[in-house]
Parts: C-alpha cells; structure tokens; sequence
C-alpha cells in the first residue's frame, strides 16, 4: 500500500511531472484519482508551472480504473463508491484547465488510463505501447469521457470498432490515426513531452481539447449510418448483453447533443452498467482468471520455473498437430513423432494448415508463420527425445497403447524431462502405472482446436512434483493459455463437470423434447451451439468413448441413451461424414435434418423412460434447468472432493474450456445467482421422477439446507483435498 500513490515534480523548465505510483499496472485506485486531483489544482495554482505532464511510474502509464472497486459496488450495491471523474476531475480540472497537459505513455494506456489520456492536451507514446478501451469486456463502458474523445480523435467508425471490440491496438497505429501525436524511445519520452507541453504552453503547438473537436465526426447522416451498421452488428454477434448497444446509444448523444452532454450521459449510463449481471459475471471471470497462477505449495514455495526449449509430441492428429503448433508459435523446438510416415505427414500437413489458417485470418504475420513452421521437426522414433525437456502424449484414447508409450519415453527421456498426456479422461494414475517416475507425470488437456483454445487443464497426481507443475504452468503462460492446476480423476476437472451436459439432453430426447428445440434454448441461454450441435461438431465416436470413461467411473450417475449407437447403424457421423442432426453445406448455417427423428422416435421405444409411454411437457426454462442443474451437481462433486483449488477456477475453465457464457460468471457463480435451494429442490423432484442421474449431491444438499452459497470455500474440502 506504501507504493501507492501520486507525485508531483517541478523542473526549472517550469514543467509539473505529475506520475502515477500504484504498481504493477498502475490501476487508478480512489486515493489515486484524489492524488491527481490533488496535484493537478497544486500544478494550476503555482506560479512557477507552466505546463504539465502526465505519466506513469515503471513503464506502464495506467491500465485503467480500479477494477476491485467495481467488486465492491458489486457486493454492496452503492454506486456512489464510484468518484466523479469524467466531468470533476477530466473536463474541468485537466481538459478545461489553465495549464496545457501532455500524457507521456509508456507500456499501456488501457481504459480510464486511456481517458484520462484524451483528457490532456497531446499525447506522446513510446514504440509499442498498448492503447484500448476494453472497458465492455467487464460490462461497463467507458466512463471517463472516452465514448466522446476517442471518435472526435480517431474518427467514428474507428473508435466504435475498438470499443466493441475491447481489443488494444499499438502506438504505431494510434499515430497513424491521430491517437498520439509522436513516437519516440522511452528514454526519450519525458524530455520530448516537457518540451511538447512547453510548446503548447507558448504557442508553438495547439492547445487541443479532443471534446470540442468536430472534424473527424464527419456529417450527421454519416454518422447515423456508422451507427445503424454498428448496430446491426451488435444484433447479430452479441448475445444477452447490454453494454454494446448502451455504448453505441452514449456516443450518439455526443453526436446529436455535443461531446460534453455525451460525458454527462456517459456517467448515468456508466452507474446503471455496472450494476447489471453481465458486469458481475465478467468481473468475477477477470479476478478468478488472475487467480489461478495462485497454487498453494507450488505458486508460493520459492521454486522458479525450469526452461522448456525442446518439446517432444507424441501422435500427430488433431490434438497433437494442434498442440505442437502452439508450441511453434512461441518459439519452442518441437518434435512431432507418429509411427509412419504417412501419419507424420498428415501431421505436418494439419501443422501447416493451422499456422496458414492463421495467417490468412490476419493473426500472424507470414515471416512468423514461417519461423513457426521451422521450429518443428518430424520424427518416426525416440533418437530426438534425448535431449527434450518435455514430453506431450497425444496419441487416442486407449489405455494399453499410453502405457507402453510411457515406459518407453521414462526409460529414452533425461531424467530431467517432464512426461504429460494430454488425455481428456484417463486417470493418470492408470497411465503412469508401469513407470517408476511418477513424480514427472502430470496431465496437459488441451482444448481442440489446441492452438487456438485458450485453457490448459494442467492435472497433478498425489506424486507429481510440485517443480514439474510449475514448469508446465510457465509453458501454458509462454504458449498464451490460462493454465488451471486440478487434481485427478475420471475427466478431471472440466470434462468431469460437464458430462451431464449431454447426458441430460440425451434423457430429455429420450422423454420426448425435440432436438432441435434442446439446441435453441441453451444457444438462447448463452452458449454457442446447443449439445446436440456439438456431438455433430465432436463426431458421435467421441461421444462413444467418453461415455464409456464416464460409465465405468460413475455407474451410479449415467444414462445410456441408444440414439447415439442407433445414428451410427444408420451411416450418420455428425458434421464429419456431413450426416448429422443438421445438414451442413458450405457457407450456410447448419440446418435441422428431419430425417433424424424416425431414428430418434426409434431411440425412444428403447429407452422406454417416458412417463406413461407420452413424451413430457415441459417449458423452456426447464429444459435449460435439466440440463445444466446437473452439471452444476456434478461441480458440487468436484468442490467437495478438492479437485479444484477453488470454487472459482470451476467458472474459468467452463468459461474458457467448455464456452459457458462468461457474462454469466461461470458454472458455479450462474448457480449461486440462480440459489443453490432451487437447484437442490429440482433435481430432488426430478430424481423421483426420474431416476438417479438427478440425485442431488451431498455437498449441494448440505449447501442448500444450511443457505451457504456453493462458492463459498468448504473446510470439508481442504481435509479431502486432492490438491
Ligand atoms: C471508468 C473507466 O472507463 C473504467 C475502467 O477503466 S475499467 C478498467 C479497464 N482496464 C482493463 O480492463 C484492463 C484490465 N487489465 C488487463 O487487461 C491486464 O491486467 C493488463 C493488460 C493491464 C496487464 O496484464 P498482465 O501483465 O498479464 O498482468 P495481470 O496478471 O493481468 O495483472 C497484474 C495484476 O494487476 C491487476 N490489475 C490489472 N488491471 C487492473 C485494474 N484495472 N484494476 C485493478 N487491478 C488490476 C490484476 O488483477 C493482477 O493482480 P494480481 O497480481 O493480484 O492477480
């Protein structure tokens, strides 16, 4: 706490230094924006200051608003936590001021930081400095005036891309699109914007406030259009959420009314905002994803992570070519070994493909593309693996074949070498059994597309060292995932939790609800396809294996639904084979097969579970309950045998494994919202009905008598834990 804080410094060139202590990003804390308002009426008021300049302590000027205090307006309800800022300190104590401003930007200027930057009179960026408003990535919007400064400095079309997009760009474009008015080397920043502010101040360079500027507007009508397209646009790819179109609504105020009854609304809006779900929901997710590089006796015992240059595949299909790319991409050597050479090509093939994928989207430039490619290296045998400091298995599902790969790899491999698999079920134990290092063994799951999916499941057994831990939560952090450490056990953490996902969508087939209406209402609910689009996606093989993990493991629990061996009878393999419940045809959206129901009709006089023979009427709210209540049952089971460290890394990796709507907070915080009574009390009444795949757990049982909510940490769990 001593750290934070502002400070002011004179020069005898009668330039005020006024910098931002509040490490490690400089967040604008309440005493913060006190201190700038402090020292920004001292800078006015003294004779000596003829300018100012603004920036940053240890090279990152500001990454916007305190965001702990939107946790806290969230759990107390008071919005007047929130400081006026955009018209008290922004427009009449800096824009209005007497005293020109230039903001000296180093490392990022994000949110408030960004605003606070419009507020000042010219902007000087050192090379690759991060710019953005991705204040609607939390629900909110800008709220310091950046809905109104950002389209008159950059031009409407422009600003309201990056405020949709909540995407940063970097000071080389800011310049060119009029953000920043100069580049120049960090070492360098501070002596060109005194002299820049100096200027402003004796009028060699305009004294421009961004509010009153109108030139980059363009005419009404032009901007209505923008408007309308942007609109149009939030329709179509935003769902459930309220801050895009409020956004846009705010900046055409500014438009219609001028800039400063845009910041008035700014404000108002900015209040109701934040006290939506969605913004709830999104905080939470941005805490609990920065909490997860947080793992007691391995985050927080002074090991230091080991480096991993060298990096053996093992099995060079969809996972393992998407893994290895990931691994390319960051500049790791990578080996990818199959069994013969037309697998190994196939493997290349599909590793090219992904990185040209890339490219031709714009994300990767050709020149890494092509370093990428050649930092992978084909290998049919275990000559490379001499010198590798990890390996990653990634070969199919079958338990006899990762067993002999990992007695040979224990006995070819340094000592040194970390040995993972990235099963998506497998108990690690089970894999590791004929191995006598059991310390090195640990789990890598890898979400498919791996280069592309943003969670790493990092799975620990009892014996894996808490140093091999560590080091694959540095490769997960270097090859730009989220890793979560979990413990083991049939689907670990996140397949584990979601199984019931589409085990409850095949018993509401089975009790008569159609498909196609399962599928609606949990895309309407938040997610991107509904569970019978994703078993086409996945390939109903997949579905077959699984299943089986999950039977074996969890007899009492799972339903066998004859639908998925019937649609294989009949030739179907989902979007693979192009024989699914849709049909799929380039370019256009899947489209709901009626041919499927003869066999879902079929499916049903096998599994005979329809009360009375009828299928069940239900309402749409509780085929989304019967769905994911279990789920939520199912995650009550993980808490309460500590294969999480906190209740909270269960709401990223759903968010980020499986594409829970992350406005919704995630699987356990949408339950809590939801009432962990209502849940308990539903799956009791439908377990009557039918059968145990509904029981509730003992954990939300206790939960929902006792009124605890589900996140709150279990002192039973610490005891049990498997961490
Ligand atoms: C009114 C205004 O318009 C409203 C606003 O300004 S809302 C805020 C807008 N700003 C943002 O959304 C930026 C949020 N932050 C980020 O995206 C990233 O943290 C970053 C790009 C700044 C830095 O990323 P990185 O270097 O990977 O560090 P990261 O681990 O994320 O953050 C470091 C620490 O700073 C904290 N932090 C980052 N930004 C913060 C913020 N704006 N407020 C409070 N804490 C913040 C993180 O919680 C983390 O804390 P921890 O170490 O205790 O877990």
């Amino acid at each position: 706490m001593a750290a934070l804080k502002v400070t002011m410094e004179v020069g005898i060139d009668g330039v005020a230094v006024i910098t931002i202590f509040n490490p490690p990003v400089n967040a604008l804390a309440i005493p913060i924006i006190a201190g700038l308002k402090e020292k920004w009426t001292e800078a006015t008021m003294r004779n000596d200051v003829k300018a100012i300049v603004l920036t940053g302590n240890g090279g990152r000027f500001s990454g916007g608003f305190d965001i702990n205090v939107f946790q806290k307006v969230h759990a107390t309800g008071d919005t007047s936590q929130m400081p006026d800022v955009s018209v008290n300190l922004v427009v009449n104590t800096m824009e209005d001021g007497k005293k020109p401003a230039v903001a000296a930007i180093e490392g990022l200027a994000l949110g408030g930081g960004l605003e606070l930057a419009l507020g000042c009179h010219a902007r000087i960026a050192a090379p690759r400095a991060q710019l953005g408003l991705p204040e609607l990535s939390l629900g909110v919007m800008p709220g310091f005036g950046g809905t109104q400064r950002l389209p008159r400095l950059i031009g409407l079309s422009k600003a309201v891309e990056l405020m949709m997009t909540s995407k940063p760009i970097m000071s080389e474009e800011g310049k060119m699109l009029g953000l920043i008015d100069a580049i120049v080397p960090s070492a360098e920043l501070l002596k060109v914007s005194r002299q820049w502010a100096l200027d402003i101040a004796e009028r060699r360079k305009p004294w421009m406030r961004s509010l009153h500027k109108t030139d980059k507007i363009g005419s009404l009508s032009e901007a209505h259009e923008i408007l309308k397209v942007a609109r149009e646009q939030v329709k179509q790819t935003v769902k459930n959420m309220p801050q895009h179109l409020a956004c846009i609504e705010v900046i055409e105020e500014g438009i219609i009314h001028g800039g400063y009854n845009g910041v008035l609304k700014e404000a108002k809006v900015f209040k109701d905002l934040l006290m939506s779900d969605t913004s709830k929901g999104l905080v939470h997710i941005f805490f609990s994803q920065r909490a997860t590089s947080k793992v007691p006796n391995v985050t927080d015992i002074g090991l230091k992570p080991r480096t991993v240059k060298k990096v053996a595949v093992i099995g060079g299909g969809l996972m393992g070519s998407g893994i290895a790319t990931a691994l390319a991409l960051s500049n790791t050597i990578v080996i990818l070994k199959e069994i013969n050479s037309e697998f190994l090509q196939k493997g290349m093939k599909a590793i090219e493909a992904n990185v040209s994928g890339l490219v031709a989207r714009k994300n990767l430039p050709q020149d890494k593309a092509d370093k990428a490619l050649s930092m992978v290296k084909g290998a049919l045998d275990y000559s490379d693996f001499k010198d590798v400091d990890m390996v990653i298995e990634a070969v199919i599902e079958n338990v006899p074949l990762k067993q002999k790969i990992f007695s040979e790899i224990e006995k070819v491999c340094p000592p040194h070498c970390i040995l993972a698999t990235n099963t998506s079920t497998i108990d690690l134990n089970i894999i590791g059994e004929n191995t006598t290092s059991k310390d090195r063994i640990i789990g890598a799951h890898f979400f498919s597309p791996a280069h592309i999916m943003p969670l790493l499941e990092i799975v620990r057994t009892e014996k894996t060292s808490a140093q091999a831990i560590l080091d694959l939560m540095a490769v997960g952090k270097a090859i730009k995932k989220v890793p979560v450490v979990v413990g083991n056990c049939t689907g670990f953490a996140v397949n584990r939790t979601f199984f019931p996902y589409s085990q409850g969508a095949h018993i509401l087939v089975n009790l008569g609800v159609d498909v196609f209406r399962i599928d609606t209402q949990i895309a309407s609910f938040g997610l991107p396809m509904g569970p019978f689009q994703l078993q086409d996606l996945t390939g109903y093989g997949v579905a077959v294996a699984v299943g089986k993990e999950f039977r074996s493991a969890f007899s009492d629990r799972t339903f066998k639904s004859p639908l998925i061996d019937l649609l294989i009878k009949s030739g179907r393999n989902g979007k693979n084979n192009g024989k699914g419940y849709y049909i799929y045809e380039k370019g256009s959206k899947p489209r709901p097969d009626f041919t499927v129901l003869p066999i879902i009709e079929e499916s049903r006089r096998l599994a005979n579970i329809m009360p009375g023979g009828k299928p069940i009427s239900i309402t749409d709210q509780e085929i989304v309950e019967m769905i994911l209540f279990p789920v939520v049952n199912e995650a009550c089971r993980v808490l309460d045998e500590g294969i999480v460290v906190r209740a909270s890394d269960l709401d990223v990796t759903s968010v980020l494994g499986m594409s829970f709507p992350s406005y919704r907070g995630g699987i356990v915080f949408w339950a809590d919202t939801v009432g962990a009574g209502h849940i308990y009390r539903s799956l009791k009444k439908w377990s009557e009905l039918y059968g145990n795949f509904f029981k509730p757990s003992r954990f939300l049982e206790e939960r929902a008598t006792k009124g605890i909510p589900l996140s709150a940490p279990s002192t039973s769990s610490v005891s049990r834990s498997r961490m």
